[in-house]
Protein backbone atom coordinates (compact mmCIF):
# COMPACT_ATOMS: atom_id res chain seq x y z
CA UNK A 1 0.00 0.00 0.00
CA UNK A 2 1.02 3.38 -0.43
CA UNK A 3 -0.14 6.35 1.34
CA UNK A 4 -1.75 8.99 -0.56
CA UNK A 5 -3.86 10.93 1.60
CA UNK A 6 -2.60 12.63 4.68
CA UNK A 7 -4.50 14.38 7.51
CA UNK A 8 -2.46 15.86 10.00
CA UNK A 9 -3.23 17.61 13.12
CA UNK A 10 -6.32 19.19 12.00
CA UNK A 11 -8.49 21.56 13.86
CA UNK A 12 -11.77 22.76 12.96
CA UNK A 13 -14.21 25.09 15.10
CA UNK A 14 -17.92 26.45 14.48
CA UNK A 15 -18.28 29.52 16.74
CA UNK A 16 -16.56 28.65 20.19
CA UNK A 17 -17.65 24.42 19.29
CA UNK A 18 -14.47 22.63 18.55
CA UNK A 19 -15.81 20.04 16.36
CA UNK A 20 -12.51 18.54 15.13
CA UNK A 21 -9.52 17.78 17.67
CA UNK A 22 -6.38 17.44 15.87
CA UNK A 23 -7.74 14.86 13.19
CA UNK A 24 -4.69 13.10 11.59
CA UNK A 25 -5.23 9.52 10.05
CA UNK A 26 -4.03 8.16 6.33
CA UNK A 27 -5.44 6.85 3.39
CA UNK A 28 -3.63 4.67 1.10
CA UNK A 29 -4.04 3.49 -2.74
CA UNK A 30 -6.02 0.02 -3.64
CA UNK A 31 -7.53 -0.22 0.08
CA UNK A 32 -11.30 0.64 0.94
CA UNK A 33 -10.63 2.57 4.24
CA UNK A 34 -14.12 3.11 6.18
CA UNK A 35 -14.47 6.28 8.51
CA UNK A 36 -17.20 4.97 11.33
CA UNK A 37 -18.24 7.33 14.11
CA UNK A 38 -21.64 8.59 15.95
CA UNK A 39 -24.21 11.18 14.42
CA UNK A 40 -21.84 14.69 15.43
CA UNK A 41 -18.69 13.15 15.24
CA UNK A 42 -17.15 14.70 12.80
CA UNK A 43 -16.88 12.75 9.72
CA UNK A 44 -18.76 15.51 7.47
CA UNK A 45 -17.03 18.13 8.04
CA UNK A 46 -13.36 16.24 7.74
CA UNK A 47 -14.68 15.20 4.28
CA UNK A 48 -14.89 18.55 3.16
CA UNK A 49 -11.78 19.65 4.42
CA UNK A 50 -9.86 17.06 2.20
CA UNK A 51 -11.90 17.87 -0.41
CA UNK A 52 -11.34 21.90 0.16
CA UNK A 53 -14.84 22.77 0.39
CA UNK A 54 -14.52 23.90 4.12
CA UNK A 55 -11.01 25.06 5.83
CA UNK A 56 -9.30 23.52 8.64
CA UNK A 57 -8.45 26.74 11.63
CA UNK A 58 -4.47 24.81 11.66
CA UNK A 59 -3.14 21.48 10.43
CA UNK A 60 -2.82 20.62 6.96
CA UNK A 61 -3.95 17.86 4.53
CA UNK A 62 -1.20 16.44 2.10
CA UNK A 63 -1.58 14.55 -0.98
CA UNK A 64 1.16 12.27 -2.54
CA UNK A 65 3.57 13.97 0.35
CA UNK A 66 2.91 17.69 -1.18
CA UNK A 67 0.21 20.29 0.29
CA UNK A 68 -3.28 19.69 -1.63
CA UNK A 69 -3.79 21.56 -4.90
CA UNK A 70 -6.96 22.08 -6.39
CA UNK A 71 -5.49 20.38 -10.11
CA UNK A 72 -5.02 17.37 -7.31
CA UNK A 73 -8.75 18.13 -5.94
CA UNK A 74 -9.82 17.86 -9.42
CA UNK A 75 -8.64 14.35 -9.63
CA UNK A 76 -10.86 13.08 -6.96
CA UNK A 77 -14.25 11.85 -6.42
CA UNK A 78 -17.14 13.44 -4.19
CA UNK A 79 -20.03 11.84 -3.08
CA UNK A 80 -21.56 14.84 -0.49
CA UNK A 81 -24.00 14.12 2.24
CA UNK A 82 -26.84 16.70 0.57
CA UNK A 83 -27.02 14.44 -2.50
CA UNK A 84 -26.40 17.08 -5.42
CA UNK A 85 -27.88 16.10 -8.69
CA UNK A 86 -30.28 18.11 -11.11
CA UNK A 87 -33.75 16.60 -10.24
CA UNK A 88 -35.27 17.63 -13.45
CA UNK A 89 -32.20 16.19 -15.92
CA UNK A 90 -32.19 12.42 -17.13
CA UNK A 91 -29.47 10.55 -15.35
CA UNK A 92 -27.13 9.79 -18.78
CA UNK A 93 -27.61 13.01 -19.71
CA UNK A 94 -26.24 14.33 -16.23
CA UNK A 95 -23.26 11.97 -15.93
CA UNK A 96 -22.49 12.55 -19.55
CA UNK A 97 -21.96 16.81 -19.06
CA UNK A 98 -20.46 15.77 -15.40
CA UNK A 99 -17.54 13.85 -17.44
CA UNK A 100 -17.48 16.77 -19.74
CA UNK A 101 -16.73 19.27 -16.70
CA UNK A 102 -14.04 16.61 -15.80
CA UNK A 103 -12.22 17.43 -19.61
CA UNK A 104 -13.13 14.49 -21.11
CA UNK A 105 -14.54 14.50 -24.84
CA UNK A 106 -18.16 13.41 -25.51
CA UNK A 107 -17.32 10.46 -27.09
CA UNK A 108 -15.06 9.60 -24.21
CA UNK A 109 -17.91 10.76 -21.41
CA UNK A 110 -20.40 8.88 -23.34
CA UNK A 111 -18.64 5.85 -23.46
CA UNK A 112 -17.72 5.59 -19.94
CA UNK A 113 -21.24 6.44 -19.23
CA UNK A 114 -22.92 3.69 -20.50
CA UNK A 115 -20.70 0.92 -19.16
CA UNK A 116 -20.70 2.81 -15.50
CA UNK A 117 -24.36 2.90 -15.38
CA UNK A 118 -24.48 -0.42 -16.66
CA UNK A 119 -22.10 -1.60 -13.87
CA UNK A 120 -23.96 0.41 -11.27
CA UNK A 121 -27.35 -1.73 -12.65
CA UNK A 122 -28.60 1.86 -14.03
CA UNK A 123 -28.50 1.29 -17.92
CA UNK A 124 -32.79 1.40 -17.60
CA UNK A 125 -32.91 4.36 -15.93
CA UNK A 126 -30.38 6.59 -18.23
CA UNK A 127 -33.45 8.06 -19.97
CA UNK A 128 -35.48 8.88 -16.82
CA UNK A 129 -35.10 12.14 -14.87
CA UNK A 130 -33.08 12.22 -11.34
CA UNK A 131 -36.43 12.72 -9.65
CA UNK A 132 -38.23 10.00 -10.92
CA UNK A 133 -35.75 7.61 -9.53
CA UNK A 134 -36.38 5.64 -5.96
CA UNK A 135 -34.06 6.68 -3.57
CA UNK A 136 -31.63 3.84 -4.05
CA UNK A 137 -31.00 4.51 -7.52
CA UNK A 138 -30.55 8.19 -6.91
CA UNK A 139 -28.17 7.21 -5.17
CA UNK A 140 -26.61 4.69 -7.55
CA UNK A 141 -26.67 7.68 -9.63
CA UNK A 142 -24.48 9.93 -7.35
CA UNK A 143 -21.80 6.86 -7.18
CA UNK A 144 -21.59 7.26 -10.89
CA UNK A 145 -20.97 11.28 -10.95
CA UNK A 146 -18.44 10.22 -8.49
CA UNK A 147 -16.63 7.99 -10.81
CA UNK A 148 -17.21 9.44 -13.89
CA UNK A 149 -13.71 10.16 -14.07
CA UNK A 150 -12.22 7.81 -12.50
CA UNK A 151 -10.83 9.16 -9.74
CA UNK A 152 -7.65 8.72 -7.66
CA UNK A 153 -9.38 9.85 -4.71
CA UNK A 154 -12.91 8.83 -4.02
CA UNK A 155 -14.35 10.20 -0.70
CA UNK A 156 -18.00 9.14 -0.14
CA UNK A 157 -20.06 10.39 2.92
CA UNK A 158 -22.55 7.65 3.53
CA UNK A 159 -22.76 5.82 0.20
CA UNK A 160 -24.52 2.35 1.60
CA UNK A 161 -26.92 3.94 3.73
CA UNK A 162 -30.81 3.51 2.06
CA UNK A 163 -29.81 0.78 -0.51
CA UNK A 164 -30.83 -2.31 -0.19
CA UNK A 165 -28.78 -5.34 0.14
CA UNK A 166 -28.80 -6.56 -3.65
CA UNK A 167 -27.18 -2.53 -4.21
CA UNK A 168 -25.07 -2.60 -1.21
CA UNK A 169 -23.35 -5.74 -3.08
CA UNK A 170 -23.23 -4.25 -6.21
CA UNK A 171 -21.73 -0.91 -5.16
CA UNK A 172 -19.17 -2.43 -3.07
CA UNK A 173 -18.30 -4.71 -5.46
CA UNK A 174 -17.95 -1.09 -8.15
CA UNK A 175 -15.89 0.12 -5.40
CA UNK A 176 -13.43 -2.83 -5.07
CA UNK A 177 -13.03 -2.72 -8.77
CA UNK A 178 -11.75 0.85 -8.26
CA UNK A 179 -9.34 -0.07 -5.38
CA UNK A 180 -7.74 -3.03 -7.20
CA UNK A 181 -7.39 -0.88 -10.03
CA UNK A 182 -5.33 1.71 -7.58
CA UNK A 183 -7.57 4.26 -6.57
CA UNK A 184 -7.41 5.33 -2.67
CA UNK A 185 -11.70 5.19 -1.26
CA UNK A 186 -12.67 6.77 1.94
CA UNK A 187 -16.28 6.82 2.97
CA UNK A 188 -18.19 7.21 6.22
CA UNK A 189 -20.92 4.82 7.11
CA UNK A 190 -22.72 4.07 10.39
CA UNK A 191 -23.05 0.41 9.24
CA UNK A 192 -20.78 -1.70 11.63
CA UNK A 193 -21.73 -4.96 9.92
CA UNK A 194 -21.16 -3.58 6.49
CA UNK A 195 -17.70 -1.78 7.40
CA UNK A 196 -16.40 -4.33 9.30
CA UNK A 197 -17.19 -6.63 6.22
CA UNK A 198 -15.55 -5.07 3.55
CA UNK A 199 -13.24 -2.61 5.27
CA UNK A 200 -9.36 -3.07 4.62
CA UNK A 201 -8.58 -0.22 6.68
CA UNK A 202 -10.26 2.00 9.32
CA UNK A 203 -10.83 5.26 10.93
CA UNK A 204 -13.09 5.48 14.11
CA UNK A 205 -14.02 9.14 15.18
CA UNK A 206 -15.52 10.34 18.45
CA UNK A 207 -16.46 13.67 19.16
CA UNK A 208 -13.86 15.43 17.08
CA UNK A 209 -10.96 13.02 17.85
CA UNK A 210 -9.38 10.39 16.36
CA UNK A 211 -9.80 7.13 18.77
CA UNK A 212 -8.45 4.48 16.90
CA UNK A 213 -7.18 3.72 13.44
CA UNK A 214 -5.32 1.27 11.00
CA UNK A 215 -5.76 -2.30 9.49
CA UNK A 216 -9.33 -4.20 9.94
CA UNK A 217 -7.44 -7.37 11.12
CA UNK A 218 -4.22 -5.67 13.06
CA UNK A 219 -7.10 -3.30 14.90
CA UNK A 220 -9.00 -6.40 15.23
CA UNK A 221 -6.11 -8.19 16.58
CA UNK A 222 -4.61 -5.28 19.12
CA UNK A 223 -8.36 -5.04 21.05
CA UNK A 224 -8.61 -8.77 21.45
CA UNK A 225 -9.22 -9.73 24.95
CA UNK A 226 -7.56 -13.03 26.44
CA UNK A 227 -10.75 -14.18 25.62
CA UNK A 228 -11.14 -18.21 24.70
CA UNK A 229 -14.30 -20.02 23.39
CA UNK A 230 -13.93 -24.06 23.84
CA UNK A 231 -16.27 -27.13 22.44
CA UNK A 232 -16.05 -29.93 24.01
CA UNK A 233 -18.09 -33.36 24.25
CA UNK A 234 -19.95 -33.08 27.47
CA UNK A 235 -20.46 -30.62 29.95
CA UNK A 236 -17.54 -27.92 30.06
CA UNK A 237 -18.55 -26.79 33.76
CA UNK A 238 -15.16 -28.00 35.20
CA UNK A 239 -13.70 -24.97 33.41
CA UNK A 240 -15.46 -23.02 36.92
CA UNK A 241 -12.47 -24.49 39.07
CA UNK A 242 -9.64 -24.19 36.73
CA UNK A 243 -6.76 -22.03 37.51
CA UNK A 244 -6.68 -18.39 35.79
CA UNK A 245 -9.81 -19.17 33.93
CA UNK A 246 -12.81 -16.77 34.54
CA UNK A 247 -15.93 -18.39 32.87
CA UNK A 248 -17.87 -15.51 30.89
CA UNK A 249 -20.53 -17.79 29.04
CA UNK A 250 -21.55 -21.65 29.58
CA UNK A 251 -24.09 -23.42 27.70
CA UNK A 252 -23.25 -26.98 28.23
CA UNK A 253 -20.47 -28.56 26.07
CA UNK A 254 -19.34 -24.76 24.60
CA UNK A 255 -18.30 -21.80 26.90
CA UNK A 256 -16.11 -18.72 26.86
CA UNK A 257 -14.06 -17.43 29.09
CA UNK A 258 -11.11 -15.04 30.04
CA UNK A 259 -7.47 -15.90 30.96
CA UNK A 260 -5.83 -14.07 34.26
CA UNK A 261 -2.62 -11.81 33.24
CA UNK A 262 0.15 -14.99 32.58
CA UNK A 263 -1.80 -17.71 32.06
CA UNK A 264 -1.31 -20.02 29.37
CA UNK A 265 -4.60 -21.17 27.92
CA UNK A 266 -2.16 -24.20 26.31
CA UNK A 267 -2.71 -25.55 29.34
CA UNK A 268 -6.50 -25.31 29.94
CA UNK A 269 -6.61 -26.96 26.32
CA UNK A 270 -4.42 -29.53 27.69
CA UNK A 271 -6.76 -30.16 30.75
CA UNK A 272 -9.66 -30.27 28.29
CA UNK A 273 -8.28 -32.92 26.51
CA UNK A 274 -7.25 -34.81 29.34
CA UNK A 275 -11.27 -35.12 29.37
CA UNK A 276 -11.93 -35.73 26.36
CA UNK A 277 -12.16 -34.95 22.87
CA UNK A 278 -11.92 -31.06 22.45
CA UNK A 279 -14.27 -30.02 18.70
CA UNK A 280 -13.56 -26.58 18.88
CA UNK A 281 -10.82 -24.25 20.61
CA UNK A 282 -9.53 -20.65 19.55
CA UNK A 283 -9.42 -16.91 20.64
CA UNK A 284 -12.49 -14.68 20.66
CA UNK A 285 -11.92 -11.68 18.11
CA UNK A 286 -14.26 -8.57 18.85
CA UNK A 287 -16.27 -7.09 16.43
CA UNK A 288 -15.96 -3.96 15.21
CA UNK A 289 -18.97 -2.75 16.50
CA UNK A 290 -17.37 -4.18 20.00
CA UNK A 291 -14.05 -2.20 19.16
CA UNK A 292 -16.45 0.89 18.57
CA UNK A 293 -17.85 0.93 21.79
CA UNK A 294 -14.66 0.22 23.61
CA UNK A 295 -12.78 3.28 21.97
CA UNK A 296 -15.69 5.27 21.92
CA UNK A 297 -16.19 5.64 25.45
N1 LIG B 1 -21.68 24.63 9.14
C1 LIG B 1 -21.77 24.29 10.43
N2 LIG B 1 -22.07 25.20 11.38
C2 LIG B 1 -22.15 24.88 12.69
N3 LIG B 1 -21.96 23.62 13.16
C3 LIG B 1 -21.67 22.67 12.26
C4 LIG B 1 -21.57 22.94 10.87
N4 LIG B 1 -21.26 21.78 10.23
C5 LIG B 1 -21.19 20.83 11.18
N5 LIG B 1 -21.43 21.36 12.42
C6 LIG B 1 -21.40 20.62 13.69
O1 LIG B 1 -20.18 19.93 13.76
C7 LIG B 1 -20.36 18.65 14.38
C8 LIG B 1 -19.82 17.58 13.46
O2 LIG B 1 -20.70 17.45 12.34
P1 LIG B 1 -20.43 16.47 11.12
O3 LIG B 1 -21.53 16.70 10.14
O4 LIG B 1 -19.04 16.61 10.66
O5 LIG B 1 -20.60 15.06 11.84
P2 LIG B 1 -20.83 13.63 11.19
O6 LIG B 1 -19.90 12.73 11.94
O7 LIG B 1 -20.70 13.68 9.73
O8 LIG B 1 -22.31 13.31 11.62
P3 LIG B 1 -23.49 12.53 10.83
O9 LIG B 1 -23.12 11.09 10.91
O10 LIG B 1 -24.67 12.86 11.65
O11 LIG B 1 -23.53 13.06 9.44
C9 LIG B 1 -21.84 18.53 14.65
O12 LIG B 1 -22.07 18.84 16.00
C10 LIG B 1 -22.47 19.56 13.75
O13 LIG B 1 -23.64 20.06 14.33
Amino acid sequence: MTTVLNVEAVNRSFGERQVLKDVSFTVGTGRLTGFVGANGAGKTTTMRIVLGVLAADSGTVTWRGAPMTRAARQGFGYMPEERGLYPKMTVGEQIVYLGRLHGLSTADAKRRTTALLERLELAERAGDTVEKLSLGNQQRAQIAAALIHDPELLVLDEPFSGLDPLAVENVLAVLRERARDGAAVLFSSHQLELVERLCDDLVIIGDGTIRAAGERTWLRRKYTLPRYRIEVDGDAGWLRDHPGVTLVELDGATAVFDLADGADEQVVLRSALDRGPVRAFGPVRPTLAEIFREVIQ
